[in-house]
């Protein structure tokens, strides 16, 4: 048998695998590229890019990773003039100095961070941190204290390990002592491993090792040249198995490492350096290097470095080696790309730690979300009961606090028609949300009454209700008879893009559960595509902060929760009632539009608020009484005449108020709007009569052409006589 050739493995050459490439799915076969190594590097990428299976990982980054793609393979040496090459990646700038350092770090047997650290090469600090080591159940260990790592099963394999502190001169079996033996004196061994896998150890370890086991072999080519001694020179080849390979950071690293301790040995041993082999398992891309990775591949490989050993001869040693003994000569790489070392599970929990109240997001008592399955589809819809009596109450109680409850996702097609609002979502107070799409592309979820009819593009947009987005009203009760004695009420308030959503993922759940493939995947484990009432809610509470916020600016520092939904539903948008009473049961009042809402608080004369009752807020131009009505006058409140100019207008107004808790209501405030002889009723449209079962009350007057309008509300009648109520308008006016 004639070992290889130095001269046949040619660069790029691929392996000599016994498997046909469409055998084996990961596999690729290698491109044809003219000329540098460097390619089957970046390919690999590409590959990987493309092809790779998005995975959790433990760091909580999540990978695309590639499972043993086909080697790499790299010479170290021109044959021709025998020059040495380092095959130190030029797409960027790889770290050299660390690299030599670290590679000199493991030899050394050391196994502590600290004279890494003192050199500037802080490569191995995040895992020799307090938190990490405290993380991984190694609290007893002193800070850079690794554990039995590399250097470690390199020199000392099988000794016990106590702490990086300890001498464990003559103790182990040192391999790498016995790798140069072996060179040196038994060429043709097929035992010539060095391995830091050691499974008595890993526990004991602050990482397993990732760069586990390589091989030596020297090949006396039938050309190879004759020594002094008359002996022929061998050519060292090697080969490394990388079970894991972080391909944006480690693995630049990994390569140059492993070039140079061959050619450590090749100097000590006197063989001329042949290639290397690099073998990996988990070849991965962590999800936030996509970015600076499709950059370096887009980049053209230039000639790799030489390399120059600047060392005597005589009493050549593995040991004692310097960096300045390793010179390396025109490395002219591209730019540097910054990539992030990644997050480990410690950083998670030291946040955790830290902000023990980062999770969930609390914007109380500005704005409270409230999202709870209640309704079970398999039996009945739930009407006005405890759970919404308790949130009325509460809410009552607290008037500035914004409560807003998801209207949860179980319409169905199946149901088309049926209503789904049910406790919770039916309290009065609070605002209901609904969910719309979004303007991310989406499949699969706009509503259809009528499935059986249906077309096929199922796509939402914004415009559209959810499909799952649960309708209203709320459920009518009805006496013993079946007749209705308290009709449904308009629910839910509005709707916001709850399809598609992009949220920030809390990291209680599941790292498999945040990476799978719901509405889309997410490139980045941080986040997660979710589509649901629950994604629409948070939304609108983002748009309450913003109103607060406007409010604030404008001088009210402390608006009722009334006012703020005063505001909200005024500017909500309706699409399929655009003219007429301005709701319907899918949207409610429709879709918030909240610069909208945030331009009309600043007051023009064609727009404005008020805020009756609010006890909080000090004082101001606009604020009033509450509504009180007594035994002899219904409570009003009505507005200046406000004069419009000339041309026809478009007149938005809202009433909300905080109405006692009960099914019906308590106290029965209606909107009224006048202008010259004319006047609409809230959620009447151009019809004449009042709403009773509402305490959200909104009418749009398209064309109004009068020179002057007043906004009131009425008391219609009060469940306690003489009792006071807060309420709040919100008006807009246009140009039409
Ligand atoms: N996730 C991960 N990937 C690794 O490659 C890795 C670990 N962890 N943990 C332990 C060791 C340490 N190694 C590392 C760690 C960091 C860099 C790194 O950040 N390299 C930067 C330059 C660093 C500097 O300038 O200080 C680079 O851009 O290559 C490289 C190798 C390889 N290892
Ligand atoms: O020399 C190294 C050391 C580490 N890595 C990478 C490979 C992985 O991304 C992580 C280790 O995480 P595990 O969960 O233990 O696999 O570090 C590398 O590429 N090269």
């Amino acid at each position: 048998m004639s070992p290889s050739a130095t001269t046949e493995l040619g660069p790029a050459s691929g392996p000599d695998v016994q498997l046909k490439p469409e055998e084996t799915p990961t596999h690729k076969a290698p491109r044809q590229h003219a000329s540098h190594e460097e390619y089957q590097y970046l390919d690999l990428i590409r590959d990987i890019l493309e092809e790779g299976e998005h995975r959790p990982d433990r760091t909580g980054t999540g990978t695309y990773s590639i499972f043993a793609p086909n080697q790499l393979r790299f010479r170290l040496s021109d044959k021709n003039t025998g020059k040495l090459i380092l095959p130190l990646l030029t797409t960027k700038r790889v770290f050299l100095r660390a690299v030599i350092a670290e590679l000199l770090w493991f030899v050394a047997g050391s196994t502590t961070s600290t004279p890494l650290t003192e050199q500037g090469i802080k490569i191995w600090d995040g895992n020799g941190s307090r938190e990490y080591l405290d993380s991984v159940g190694l609290s007893h260990r002193e800070v850079g204290d690794l554990g039995p790592v590399y250097g470690f099963q390199w020199r000392h394999f099988g000794a016990e390990y106590k702490d990086a502190k300890t001498d464990y001169t003559g103790q182990g079996v040192d391999q790498l002592a016995e790798v140069v033996h072996k060179l040196k004196n038994n060429p043709y061994d097929r035992r010539i491993i060095l391995s830091a896998w050691n499974p008595a150890d890993l526990k004991k370890m602050a990482l397993p090792p990732c760069h586990m086991f390589a091989q030596f072999y020297v090949s006396f080519p039938k050309d190879a040249p004759t020594k002094a001694d008359g002996s022929k020179q061998g050519t060292l080849h090697s080969i490394l198995y990388q079970r894991s390979c972080d391909m944006g950071l480690g693995v630049p690293f990994n390569i140059a490492s492993y070039a140079l301790l061959t050619h450590m040995l090749a100097k000590v041993c006197d063989l001329i350096p042949g290639t290397f082999t690099h073998t990996m398992g988990d070849a991965h891309v962590y999800c936030d290097h996509v970015d600076a990775l499709k950059l370096q591949i887009e980049r053209v490989p230039k000639d790799f470095p030489e390399l120059v050993i600047e060392k005597s001869d005589d009493d050549l040693s593995i040991d004692g080696w310097r960096v300045e003994d390793f010179k390396v000569l025109g490395y002219d790489p591209h730019k540097g790309i910054a990539m992030k070392i990644r997050r480990t599970d410690y950083e998670v929990d030291l946040i955790l730690h830290e902000n023990p109240n980062l999770h969930p997001v609390d914007l109380a008592p500005y704005v409270a979300q409230i999202a709870e399955d209640k309704w079970d589809p398999k039996t009945d819809q739930l009407g006005y009961d405890q759970d919404a009596t308790t949130i009325d109450r509460f809410i009552h109680e607290h008037q500035d606090l914004v409560i807003l409850i998801a209207a949860e996702n179980y319409a169905r097609e199946r149901n088309a028609g049926m209503s789904q609002i049910s406790d919770n979502s039916a309290a009065k107070n609070c605002i209901t949300v609904g969910a719309c799409g979004s303007t991310r592309s989406n499949d699969g979820d706009r509503y259809d009454p009528n499935p059986e009819e249906s077309s096929t593009n199922k796509a939402v947009s914004s415009a559209d209700t959810a499909r799952f987005s649960s309708r209203g009203p709320t459920k009518p009760s009805r006496d013993p008879q079946g007749q209705i004695v308290f009709p449904d009420r308009i629910k839910p308030d509005v709707v916001a893009p709850g399809v598609a959503v992009l949220p920030a993922a809390s990291r209680v759940v599941s790292l498999y559960d945040r990476v799978r493939e719901r509405d889309g995947v997410s490139s980045d484990t941080d986040w997660l595509f979710m589509s649901g009432t629950s994604m629409a809610t948070p939304l609108v509470a983002g748009c309450v902060a913003l109103i607060r916020e406007a409010l604030q600016k404008n001088g009210n520092q402390h608006s009722s929760a009334a006012l703020v939904k005063a505001l909200l539903i005024n500017r909500a948008v309706n699409y399929s009632s655009l003219t007429g009473a301005g709701y319907d049961h899918e949207s409610g009042f429709g879709r918030v539009d909240v610069s909208s809402t945030i331009a009309m608080i600043s007051r023009s004369p064609l727009s404005g608020f008020v805020d009756g009752g609010n006890k909080l807020e000090s004082s101001s131009v606009y604020d009033v009484s509450a509504l009180r009505e007594t035994l002899t006058t219904a409570g009003t409140w009505e507005s200046p005449a406000i004069t419009i100019f000339e041309g026809r207008h478009k007149l938005v107004a809202t009433l909300v108020y905080p109405d006692p808790p009960g099914e019906r209501l308590q106290n029965n405030v209606n909107l009224i709007v006048r202008a010259g002889n004319s006047e609409r009723h809230g959620n009447m449209g151009s019809e004449p009569g009042f709403d009773h079962t509402d305490n959200v009350e909104r009418v749009i007057w398209e064309d109004l052409s009068s020179k002057t309008v007043t906004i009131v509300a009425q008391v219609q009648a009060f469940t306690r006589v003489s009792s006071e109520q807060a309420f709040a308008i919100a008006w807009s006016i246009r140009a039409m």
